[in-house]
């Protein structure tokens, strides 16, 4: 996928990702087998046992600890010689300002919610460092990326907001189970269990129709010597039965829709007089509030079974118990929480129960949990996709150049960094729109006057000015290479350690052409291999990829080095237009001197 030299810049790229969950697992794996070597990693959670399924570098024995630190220690177990820098840290904390993002060459991220990518898109932009961003629901997917200046940033676009439903549809005509769901997590739920002060529609329905609104509370809150199983039949019967017979009593309301039927505790427990259904002892095993269990209780085990009305009827009174039995502190507190076991069998039960009334399909405890927490289960492949994507767009990393933008001229930029580190024999410059040099036969020569007394200009200087924030767009059509430079303003520079004024980060030099400091030929250009091989010898193959056309007697000492030495012993690849139709290319092999045509289509 690399060539050699995007592989040196890889090596050479300095990564920040931002999430180790589903998606940054596999992100973290597939960046460490591309042979990224210097990767930072923020998470701020901790390993769940829900997490295991997907989130494939931790571990039964990992539960509890940090992902960032975990998925450091797997990956290293693979790649044991890179480097993985974790924070276990939320990314909005403030060790993490712009100075920690300037420091990256790109960010990738891996996240979950609305609030932490706009978070780290705020200071992507302020840092002026490019931002991967990336997202999965179930089958789908995306990776968008964001660059200051030149693309959309992630709140350029306005993102949907959560789904929402009609109020009515809610409290009085419910027609899908997802709506049974709602009533019963934000509204029932909410009233008996969240804060009694907040706002809360389910008052509508809550008296008889002329009571007064302090009358509407007291139905729901339990009396002080009520009995627990007493007080739990009589919120049965109030929001099942007497609410549902409220509603009916509105006719207009069904002239074009079923009618509900209201049940009562007394229609499903018939010959029961007292209610024989928990056994609460079962619970008594753990001390643990959040792992008390009405299924538990009742001796259901299957979340995956669709429960019947009655025993959907026996888990929300058991519910209902258990919260005022062992989680009493809480009440008052709670707000519907998907991991809640407790919660989810409650929520679960209600909405069955107002399903049965309006004639809705059951569903079962795991579809109920997946609908009320909004959860598209995650699938790994789409993780593993989505991470794949994000580490192509990686790739295209954009180097960053530290120069005195005062100081320095273009002409420093074009010698020292793009023909000399970048290896690039006959470029082209780019700012914006705006072409600053460029090199090629078929230039007359006032633009070549033009771009020579521009390329004698102090950077800051420039018509198009370069200065720190800027990024340039080299590229070289002969090699097929096309990279951006961020450029970075810095005054001053260590003589002995910076001679050249210039700090280039996100590149590192191939093997084959340290040495090689001058004019290169476009001998990089081609050469594609995979994996390791990338770091051995220099491939004797070339690939070849066809770039401008051009005649032989055209071929400018730009493209082919004066000085013989220097390509001494390196294949040279130039394309050619040696007739009209066919583009031909000349392989010069140093060893034989001898020239070599081989004609392609
Ligand atoms: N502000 C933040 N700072 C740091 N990490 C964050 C922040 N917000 C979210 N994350 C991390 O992003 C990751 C998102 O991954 P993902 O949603 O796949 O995992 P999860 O939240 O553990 O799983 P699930 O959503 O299924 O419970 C999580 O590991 C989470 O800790
Ligand atoms: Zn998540």
């Amino acid at each position: 996928m690399a060539s050699e030299n995007h592989f040196s810049a890889i090596k050479g790229a300095k990564v920040l990702m931002v999430g180790a969950g589903g998606i940054g697992c596999e992100l973290l794996k597939t960046l460490a087998l591309s042979g990224f070597q210097d990767i930072h990693i923020i998470d701020m959670d901790t390993i769940e046992v829900s997490n295991l399924n997907r989130q494939f570098l931790f571990r039964q024995s990992h539960v509890g600890q940090s992902k960032a630190k975990v998925a450091r220690d797997a990956v290293l177990k693979f790649r044991p010689h890179i480097s993985i820098t974790p924070y276990h840290a939320n990314v909005k904390g403030p060790d993490f300002d712009v100075d920690f993002f300037k420091q990256f060459n790109v960010v990738l991220n891996g996240l979950d919610n609305l609030d932490a990518r706009r978070h780290v898109n705020r200071l992507c932009l302020a840092a002026e460092v490019p931002l991967v961003e990336s997202g999965t629901t179930g089958f789908l997917g995306q990776v968008t990326v964001h660059i200051k200046g030149k693309t959309e940033c992630y709140e350029c676009q306005p993102k949907p907001a959560p789904k929402t439903y009609p109020v009515c549809t809610i409290t009085s005509t419910p027609s899908k189970f997802v709506h049974c769901i709602v009533w019963a997590k934000d509204l029932l739920f909410a009233k008996l269990f969240g804060d009694k002060n907040q706002e809360n529609d389910l008052n509508v329905r809550s008296g008889d129709a002329a009571s007064s609104s302090d009358h509407v509370e007291d139905v729901f809150e339990r009396k002080n010597d009520e009995d627990i199983e007493q007080y739990g039949r009589r919120i049965y019967d109030h929001v099942f039965g007497y609410n549902i017979g409220i509603a009916l009593s509105n006719e207009e309301t069904w002239k074009n829709r079923n009618r509900p039927k209201p049940i009562y505790y007394r229609d499903i427990f018939d010959n029961e007089p007292t209610q024989q259904n928990g056994n609460v002892d079962r619970n008594c095993a753990t001390n643990d509030p959040s792992s008390v269990s009405a299924m538990a209780s009742v001796g259901m085990k299957n979340p995956q079974d669709v429960w019947s009305l009655k025993e959907n009827s026996r888990i929300f009174l058991e519910a209902l118990k258990l919260f005022f039995m062992k989680r009493e502190k809480e009440i008052g507190n709670l707000t519907f929480d998907k991991d809640d076991q407790l919660a989810v069998e409650f929520v679960t039960a209600a909405a069955n129960i107002r399903a049965s009334s309006f004639g809705i399909a059951l569903h079962n405890l795991f579809e109920a949990k997946g609908i009320a927490g909004n959860i598209v289960h995650a699938v790994a492949t789409t993780n593993a996709i989505i991470a794949g994507l994000i580490v192509i767009e990686a790739i295209k990393t954009p180097l960053s150049l530290e120069i005195n933008t005062n100081r320095a001229k273009l002409r420093d930029i074009i010698e020292k960094v793009v023909k000399s580190k970048l290896g690039m024999s006959s470029p082209s410059i780019m700012h914006g729109t705006e072409i600053l040099y460029e090199t090629g036969d078929d230039l007359d020569e006032d633009l070549l006057a033009s771009y020579a007394a521009k390329a004698d200009k102090v950077l800051s200087e420039l018509n198009c000015p370069v200065v720190g924030g800027t990024m340039l767009t080299v590229n070289d059509l002969y090699q097929e290479l096309r990279c951006n430079i961020n450029i970075k303003h810095r005054e001053e520079f260590d003589e002995e350690k910076e001679p050249d004024g210039i700090v280039l980060s996100g590149w590192t030099q191939a093997p084959s052409s340290v040495e090689n400091n001058g004019t290169k030929s476009v001998d990089n250009a081609g050469s594609t291999s995979e994996g390791s091989t990338m770091e051995a010898e220099k491939n004797d193959e070339i690939e070849i990829v066809p770039g401008k056309k051009r005649k032989l007697s055209e071929v400018s000492e730009d493209v082919i080095p004066s000085n013989a030495e220097e390509t001494k012993g390196k294949e040279k690849l130039e394309v050619l237009n040696g007739d009209d139709d066919d583009d031909l290319v000349m392989l010069d092999d140093g060893d034989s001197g001898a020239d070599k045509k081989i004609r392609y289509q």
